[in-house]
């Protein structure tokens, strides 16, 4: 019962939060607090790390910025408790916001050493500042006092935080499984994937990052009002390794983690307090921190996947189940009906009506001349290959069409609108999707999983609405429509499969299948052909003639020329970036500027051209 096993951990965590302070002496009590408010903060850093792939050092910034602006509003303005945590959490999100547009255009080492800097100017910022206290920072800030009663014992104080704890996972949690974490878990797997499949990663990765800043505002609030004090060591940069070591050592990806982590880093943290002097007598806070380095480091190493890996290997040891519930069927199955359903959810004009305009396209990487001057038209309805020999610039093609790099000059028009320089997302949003020559697959999920991204487009839950859960009947919608385009393209055995567990040829399917999930108006492949058994590309063929005959546009990049010259309406041959003939297959079989550079004659070489006759088509040379 999937029900039960969501709710049992919350219901253990309940029991767990209200016995504790009944059954533990009060110095553990208040060791748990920090556990509880340390939780918050490194909830929302799992969201950024686990959940958008970024890592940031900088934590404890918004951390301080949540407890100073709280500190504030309390002591010098006289605000209750309740006014002021919600301005003080928008206040660290504000600032997450203001920073985090350029911050978030760095990656992996970069940002991480731009957040700590933001830790850094937080802390000298406020240490500075008479306004905020100098290097003493704020005093009496009140313990918390609701109805004539003020919480002012550690298990009061842990009763008051275990449900702003529990909500702050299980909504975290909530978003992991929504429209939202699904998309950001793709972004983490392939970017470039996801972003051409409409997901707008730099708006993603930016609203997590405000997100993650206001679980540390938060967290900073009930800090400021359990210390009654806040000072410049709340930002800095001791505190934002803890809260990255909770992270690690609970598990990345997991929102859980972050509480086994917290727990963990708290005990460490008093265990080393009273150890390390023992063993280093006149040791310092350094000392400390050296201490967390070396479990950081030894944990990266030893369990990279931290303590929900070792969870996971345990409850699979324990349950003897494989992850993989395989398939009795491995050939594909034949396509459905419903494919004619998914194909007419495209947006596409009258057959014959231009989908893709390239004028002019140049690609320079210094001295290398990807493209020169390259015209292509693709319209409504037809398949145009696009082949050459290996280095003639098809896949930069690509790149530049679905928006993935710029080109140099030149003009890509999809459906009237100019699109060079744009975002994969907005080419996307056109009705312009692709596959990849190098598998693009979301590996860390299903395949179901990976088709449901591909309705991203298709669906509007945002993150608020996701992390409340008001997002259910369309994600069921959601789910239901990726079985249907399983279904469709003969994949519906292999839906609950996780991804790696297909063989290349059917991941390479599952990518077309995704593909086709956005309803494209005009669909790139990039050799789809490769690696697939005879059965598989059989059938893959047969998918793009039916493609093909709902109107739907297709550009095929292929060196399966057999393959190209059953399937294509008319093909364009690229050699050295520039385009040097155009035709339908049999004028491009007899043209000798492409058998000299590409296709060789039948005497050269016979085993180069082997032409395969599809079925008889109007308009077909063959
Ligand atoms: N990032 C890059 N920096 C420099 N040169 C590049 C870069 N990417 C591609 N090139 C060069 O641009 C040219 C076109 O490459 P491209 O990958 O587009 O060719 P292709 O036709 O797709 O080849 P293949 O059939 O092998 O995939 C090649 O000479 C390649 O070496």
């Amino acid at each position: 019962m999937p029900r039960l096993r969501t709710l049992l951990p919350y219901l253990l965590l309940v029991v767990g939060l209200v016995l504790f302070p009944l059954v533990a002496s009060t110095n553990l009590v208040n060791i748990g607090v920090y556990v509880l408010i340390f939780t918050v903060a490194a909830v929302g850093l799992s969201l950024l790390m686990g959940l958008a792939g970024q890592v940031s050092l900088g934590q404890a910034a918004f951390f301080a910025v949540g407890a100073y602006t709280q500190a504030i509003l309390v002591t010098k303005h006289g605000w209750s408790m309740l006014l002021a945590l919600p301005v003080a959490v928008a206040a660290a999100m504000l600032l997450a916001l203001l920073v985090g547009v350029p911050l978030l255009r760095l990656r992996g080492h970069f940002l991480a050493l731009a957040t700590l800097g933001l830790g850094i100017i937080v802390t000298v910022v406020v240490r500075e500042l008479d306004y905020t206290g100098g290097t003493s920072g704020i005093f009496g800030i009140p313990k918390p006092e609701f109805g004539g009663r003020v919480y002012n014992t550690p298990a009061e104080f842990f009763w008051l935080l275990a449900p702003v704890v529990v909500l702050s996972i299980a909504l975290a949690q909530k978003l992991t499984h929504s429209r939202i974490g699904r998309a950001l878990g793709a972004v983490n797997d392939s970017e470039v994937a996801a972003e051409c499949l409409g997901v707008d990663t730099s708006g993603l990765r930016l609203r997590v990052f405000v997100l993650a800043a206001g679980y540390a505002g938060l967290a900073g609030v009930f800090y400021a009002h359990w210390l009654a004090v806040v000072s410049p060591e709340a930002a800095n940069f001791p505190l934002s390794v803890s809260f990255l070591l909770m992270v690690v050592l609970g598990g990345l990806g997991t929102v859980w983690g972050a509480l086994t982590g917290a727990i963990l880093v708290e005990t460490l943290d008093e265990g080393m307090r009273t150890l390390i002097p023992q063993l280093i007598p006149g040791a310092s806070g350094e000392v400390q921190l050296l201490g967390f380095g070396v479990v950081l480091v030894l944990v990266i190493i030893l369990v990279p996947g931290g303590l929900a890996q070792l969870w996971s290997a345990l409850v699979r040891r324990f349950r003897g189940t494989r992850a993989d519930p395989g398939v009795a069927e491995d050939a594909p199955a034949a396509l459905g009906e419903e494919l004619d359903d998914l194909l007419a959810q495209a947006d596409v004009p009258e057959r014959g009506s231009p989908i893709l305009q390239v004028r002019g396209l140049t690609k320079r990487y210094g001295g290398v001349v990807a493209l020169s001057e390259v015209d292509l038209d693709v319209h409504a309805g037809e398949i145009v290959a696009l082949i050459g020999p290996n280095g003639a610039g098809k896949t930069t093609a690509f790149n530049i069409i679905t928006g993935v790099m710029g080109p140099t000059e030149g003009s890509v028009t999809v459906r009237g609108q100019e699109v060079q320089g744009r975002r994969p997302h907005v080419v996307a949003a056109l009705g312009a999707t692709r596959t990849f020559q190098n598998l693009q697959v979301f590996r860390s999920s299903t395949v179901r999983g990976n088709v449901m991204v591909a309705r991203h487009l298709r669906s509007r839950a945002g993150l608020v609405p996701g992390m409340l859960g008001l997002d259910l009947a369309e994600e069921r919608r959601t789910r239901r429509e990726a079985d249907r385009v399983l279904t469709a393209t003969g994949l519906a055995a292999h839906a609950d499969r996780p991804i790696t567990a297909l063989s290349f040829g059917q991941q390479r399917q599952v990518e077309v299948a995704r593909a086709l999930a956005l309803a494209p108006s005009l669909l790139l492949l990039d050799e789809p052909m490769a690696g697939l058994s005879s059965g598989e590309r059989d059938h893959l063929g047969e998918m793009l003639r039916r493609v093909r005959g709902a109107g739907i546009a297709v550009l095929l990049v292929e060196h399966d020329v057999a393959a190209v010259m059953a399937l294509a309406d008319r093909i364009v041959v690229l050699d050295d970036g520039v385009r040097i003939a155009e035709g339908t297959p049999a004028e491009i079989r007899r043209d000798p500027a492409v058998i000299a550079a590409y296709l060789g004659s039948d005497e050269d070489d016979d085993a180069v051209v082997h032409t395969r006759p599809g079925p008889a088509r109007e308009g077909d040379e063959r």
